[in-house]
């Protein structure tokens, strides 16, 4: 926040208790809105539980002392925009609160455009590379070379519309934890040849998050954005993210960001004598509110996730009763997964793409089993290596589904040079988010993309090749899971003498799979070849009172 803004006093405006917490949390309230500078409270009346509010630089209308003031979702940092109650507007405290709990497409859609954390904005960015390759120690990368995770940051950076790469440097260092993370010389050479290049825009330092002094002491000696990878997939997020949950999710993981950034502005402002005085008759600094601005914004994000949930929670007890098996297909981003789905259930609704993140929201699709089964495929976001996990907490709420799947087809490009370590980080990925044991034992490992390999042989008898694009192997990638639905999901195939004329038969469509009816004559019955849980079977021997 600026605080040179805050200048000429324009008028002083009456708060209500509620209309001031409004403010202060940055919610909206009524339907008309003015925007202006920054305003802060001057008194504060106990007794009349009112608040004078002292508006400042409000160019394009006079706002009327004891007016009440409802207030539209202020930038994540500043009180920016107020709304200005007309005289006719009856809105009580009461209706205010009923609007607040019901959060609305709109209100997410504000509180989405309103976070993007300041810096990285819209616009586009010609990017200079810098990898740090660590020799020794705890951050060293093991399984991949500086060149390939280079290729990779490349990608990320393209992944954007309108973001190219400028020029890029692998830098080795012994000193990652460092503000400048190089050492002088290497340090020195590095600033003289971004400065000498003066397209650039930004400098993404391929590091998994920079404290928030390293950032600051980087961009000051860079004159550019510094971007690490967390802000910077953050970002690819936001331009992909397309429905609410995926918005709440990445308004939620930008929270550590804007938070850090508030650090260093308040910083800044120190330093220029003014970040820690307190707001005249708030009993607040200006810190301190905007931390519990974000707080507030947090809580409200939380909770709005938290609604998502319960719903998601129902719809998939809803599945669970339908006895549909759930399939989680995961992986590394960009190996295929939703290329797979596509061609296991027809789902033309589905687009694969040749970006990072594409997906970005679980969704799920229904296909069948050779048996005729319906299973329920759920596509998923895929992971990327070096990410915080804060990133992939945010995420937690949809992730949930694939805690509760009865299956995982675990999907690796295996064209790919860095597949190991990509295998890796998804096992890894998979282990933090407390997947049941049985689960993790059920993974169904599919190699993808062997069209792109030429003479490519199979090399474990236990995983299964194929060509999602191309549709090989998809027959025998359906039997293997058809096995396994059966063996993990405790399943039985069983022959059952089912009556033609009583309702049986059809309640066996529904509740459970079934494979071939056998008219056996003149009797009225047949014999049935079901795939059906034990507690559907439990369930079908009550109703129909079978022994
Ligand atoms: N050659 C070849 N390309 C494939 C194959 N499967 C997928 N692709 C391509 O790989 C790219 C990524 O495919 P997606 O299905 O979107 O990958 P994803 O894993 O869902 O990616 P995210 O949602 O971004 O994590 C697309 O361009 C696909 O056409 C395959 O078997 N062979
Ligand atoms: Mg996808």
């Amino acid at each position: 926040m600026n605080l040179n803004k805050i200048g000429v006093l324009t008028n002083h405006v009456f708060l209500c208790r509620y209309a001031w917490r409004k403010l202060c949390a940055g919610h909206v309230i009524g339907r008309r809105y003015m925007t202006f500078a920054p305003c802060k409270p001057i008194r504060f009346f106990q007794s009349t539980s009112k608040f004078v509010v002292t508006m400042l630089q409000c160019p394009r209308q006079k706002l009327r002392a004891g007016v009440a003031v409802p207030v539209l979702p202020a930038r994540t940092l500043s009180l920016t925009a107020c709304m200005c109650k007309s005289k006719n507007d009856n809105t009580d405290n009461n209706s205010l609160v009923e609007e607040e709990d019901e959060i609305d497409e709109a209100e997410i859609e504000e509180l989405f455009q309103q976070q993007i954390p300041t810096g990285i904005g819209e616009e586009e960015h010609r990017v200079f590379i810098v990898h740090p390759d660590v020799k020794w120690g705890s951050r060293k990368q093991y399984l991949t070379t500086a060149a390939l995770q280079m290729e990779e940051a490349v990608g990320l950076v393209n992944t954007l519309y309108n973001w190219s790469v400028v020029d890029k440097i692998i830098l080795s260092t012994k000193t990652p934890e460092k503000k400048r993370i190089f050492g002088k010389g290497n340090f020195q050479a590095l600033t003289e040849k971004i400065r000498a290049t003066p397209e650039v825009t930004a400098v993404f330092v391929n590091v998994e998050r920079l404290s928030p002094s390293s950032e600051k002491e980087l961009q000051e000696a860079w004159g550019v954005k510094v971007l690490d990878r967390y802000s910077l997939v953050l970002h690819i997020f936001r331009c992909n993210a397309r429905t609410k949950e995926a918005k709440l999710q990445i308004s939620l993981a930008e929270i550590p960001l804007l938070r850090s950034r508030l650090r260093n502005e308040v910083a800044n402002l120190d330093q220029q004598g003014g970040g820690s005085r307190y707001i005249m008759g708030s009993g607040e600094t200006l810190f301190e509110m905007q931390q519990r601005l974000l707080k507030e914004r947090e809580l409200k994000i939380r909770s709005a996730l938290e609604r998502l949930r319960r719903k998601r929670h129902l719809l998939r007890s809803q599945r669970k009763h339908r006895d549909f098996p759930i399939i989680s297909v995961m992986g590394y981003t960009n190996c295929g997964k939703t290329t797979l789905i596509k061609a296991l259930t027809g789902d033309a609704g589905l687009q694969p793409k040749d970006q990072l993140f594409a997906t970005l929201d679980v969704t799920v699709h229904a296909g069948q089993l050779p048996s005729h089964m319906t299973v329920l495929y759920v596509d998923t976001i895929g992971f990327l290596s070096q990410l915080p996990h804060q990133l992939i907490d945010s995420f937690s709420a949809t992730l949930e589904d694939v805690t509760h799947s009865d299956l995982i087809i675990h999907v690796r490009d295996i064209s790919h040079p860095e597949t190991v370590n990509q295998k890796v980080n998804v096992l890894n990925v998979l282990k933090n988010l407390q997947i049941p044991e049985k689960l993790l034992n059920s993974i169904i490992e599919v190699h993808n993309k062997i069209d792109l390999i030429e003479g490519f042989e199979v090399s474990d008898p236990e995983v299964i090749p194929i060509s999602a694009l191309k549709q090989h192997g998809l027959e025998v990638l359906k039997e293997k899971i058809e096995e396994a639905v059966v063996k993990y999901t405790g399943k039985q195939i069983m022959t059952l003498k089912v009556q033609l004329n009583s309702p049986q038969l059809a309640w066996l469509y529904k509740e459970a799979t079934v494979q071939t009816v056998d008219d056996v004559g003149d009797d009225c019955t047949a014999n049935v070849k079901v795939i059906i849980s034990q507690a559907a079977y439990g369930r079908y021997r009550k109703l129909f009172q079978v022994t």
